[in-house]
């Protein structure tokens, strides 16, 4: 049954002050300013325009025609990487990437307010495995990657490589430097957390029988090992249980780390992918550690500007949502699309399109699939906050840190957008924060989630992150005087049990219409990151090349 409003607030908001869900901010005692003192709204991808979909017979019919060789749908780091790939092996092709946004990015995306730019979604890159080469060639193009060290490990762009104090910790009211949890924790909890890292790093090392990494980034490239994908099957949690992992301190650091890339936690999760997130990641630098993380202050659309930079001189369509796909010939497709700024309609003719769109999109788009298992994906919705605080978030031990949590908060923290300029700080300086949290998510109903996280109000959020700050910064709600709000009703695919070894996911990612239209998207993963995204661009871009050259052979 869908959780009443409030309810839903209140699961958002478990462990918070009782008293915040009055809904408005002057309700919080002792913290929060009168609601006229912070500036800002409530922002959000275009969901009016892309809800158009629903309603197709709203849209007007399109009234011109023009012919392309290869269209992308969808801007977000899947299209883009399509479209750079196309045009770095067959530059001489006509291309058109129409994106439903103003900007292209897709989650990537990024705002600013008088001191700095910031994210609104995807904020940071972990040094990649060095094996992945077609990613660090784009690295290197974008100035990233500034050369190869003796040995052939890459060497990053310093700026670029998160600053320290990287990582703190809010833990029995002390600052601890890192989010694995230590300060005050019993020596049985501890042991229990070592025994797991130390699993972890032998998953990370170990092979199948067929001689590929059992966990590997992008996933396709993991072992094929039937034993290993079988752990697709059950929950993480229940594969925890099975191990013996009962420490409450391993399971709340396990939660958030899954809550932050996939939305949702432990329970909700394959046990294929809670082992994948520590077991794939295998960075290796000249000038940094493996766990080291890239970032900029407007997050990974530094990194989709890039990719957009060497997509060449393509067209790129803002504000175009396409609302039909169909075969119009043979040889051609007709994609319909429409822009919002002439309020117009055109159809396109492409021989081939790349479809990178969220699958609630492309199943709009695409003719029913074949016989087989539908493909259904569990989003969990997101807030995203970036505040300006006219104080610094201090505390007992470690100081501000790039990124920020408390121990047990419904919350995931937040991170300093301003970590990595590169200036000093007089104290009393203002500093943009930007706050992530994903949404409480019932996988019974998770459109109910949507919907009330679309309904509720600004000041309902403003609530809510005040709040947090509070607990996590006695004093500082008072402080904030700038706080603009976005709702994510799609934040990022969950690898719920099944997901990513069933046959519903094998079965979407089959090119479709006359083997012309090739999907890229990372829904079509089930690991939301942007390496899956990077790798599922190029894949569909050289899938449409050699469909060209199979055309090319048979008309000769
Ligand atoms: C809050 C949040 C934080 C994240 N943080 C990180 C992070 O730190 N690091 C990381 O690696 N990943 C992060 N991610 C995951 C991130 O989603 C992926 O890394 C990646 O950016 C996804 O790219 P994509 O191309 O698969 O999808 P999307 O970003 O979803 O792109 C799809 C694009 O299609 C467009 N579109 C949709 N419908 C239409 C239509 N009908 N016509 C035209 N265009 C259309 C959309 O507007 C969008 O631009 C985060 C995600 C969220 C939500």
């Amino acid at each position: 049954m869908p959780l009443p409003r409030r309810q839903f607030l209140t699961q958002a908001s478990a462990g918070l002050a009782g008293t915040l869900l009055a809904g408005l901010v002057g309700s919080v005692p002792g913290c929060a300013p009168a609601r006229s003192a912070v500036q800002g709204r409530l922002r959000g991808a275009g969901h009016a325009l892309g809800h158009l979909l629903r309603t197709p017979d709203k849209i007007p019919a399109p009234t011109r025609t023009e012919t392309i060789d290869t269209v992308i749908i969808g801007g977000g780091i899947s299209g883009l990487a399509a479209r750079r790939e196309l045009h770095r092996l067959a530059p001489e092709r006509s291309t058109i990437l129409l994106e439903l946004e103003a900007d292209t990015g897709g989650n990537a995306a990024t705002g600013h307010n008088a001191r700095t730019a910031y994210p609104w979604g995807a904020h940071y890159l972990p040094i990649p495995d060095a094996r992945d080469t077609e990613l660090l060639a784009f690295l290197q193009q974008a100035g990233v990657l500034t050369g190869y060290g003796p040995t052939g490990l890459p060497i990053y762009d310093e700026t670029m490589l998160c600053h320290d104090p990287a990582e703190r910790l809010l833990l029995h009211g002390h600052w601890q430097a890192g989010l694995v949890p230590e300060a005050g924790v019993p020596a049985a909890d501890r042991a229990e957390i070592s025994r797991f890292l130390a699993d972890m790093e032998r998953l990370r090392r170990a092979m199948g029988p067929d001689g590929q990494d059992l966990f590997r980034l992008p996933l396709t490239l993991s072992s094929s090992d039937e034993v290993t994908r079988q752990l697709d099957t059950e929950t993480m949690a229940a594969w925890l249980d099975r191990h013996g992992y009962q420490s409450e301190y391993l399971r709340w650091y396990l939660d958030y780390s899954y809550r932050d890339d996939f939305g949702v936690s432990a329970l909700q999760i394959s046990a294929w992918a809670g082992l994948h997130y520590f077991a794939a990641r295998k960075g290796q630098a000249h000038n940094a550690p493996a766990d080291a993380v890239l970032t900029w202050p407007q997050g990974n659309h530094f990194l989709a500007e890039a990719l957009q930079a060497q997509g060449g001189p393509g067209r790129v369509q803002t504000q175009a949502l396409v609302f039909g796909l169909h075969e119009a010939n043979d040889s051609q497709l007709a994609v319909q699309v429409y822009d919002a700024r002439t309020r117009q309609s055109t159809t396109l003719l492409a021989r081939h399109v790349i479809l990178a769109t969220p699958w609630h999109v492309s199943k709009h788009l695409l003719p029913a699939p074949a016989a087989g298992p539908p493909l259904t994906p569990l989003h969990a919705p997101w807030l995203v906050a970036n505040l300006t605080v006219a104080g610094y978030p201090g505390g007992p031990g470690q100081p501000l840190s790039w990124d920020n949590v408390r121990y047990g908060s419904p919350a995931l923290g937040y991170i300093d957008a301003e970590h990595q300029a590169l200036r000093g700080y007089e104290a009393d300086e203002p500093r943009s924060l930007t706050f992530y949290w994903a949404l409480p998510t019932d996988p019974a109903d998770p459109a109910a989630a949507r919907r009330h996280a679309l309904a509720s109000t600004y000041a309902d959020w403003l609530a809510l992150v005040l709040t947090e700050l509070e607990l996590m910064h006695p004093g500082l709600a008072a402080q904030v005087t700038a706080a603009d709000l976005w709702v994510w009703g799609h934040g990022m695919v969950a690898p719920t049990p099944g997901y990513v070894w069933g046959p519903a996911r094998a079965l979407a990612t089959q090119p479709r219409l006359g083997g012309r239209v090739h999907l890229a998207h990372t829904d079509l993963s089930g690991v939301s990151v942007f390496e899956e995204a990077f790798h599922q661009g190029q894949r569909a871009a050289r899938a449409v090349l050699g469909a060209s050259s199979a055309d090319f052979q048979s008309a000769t």
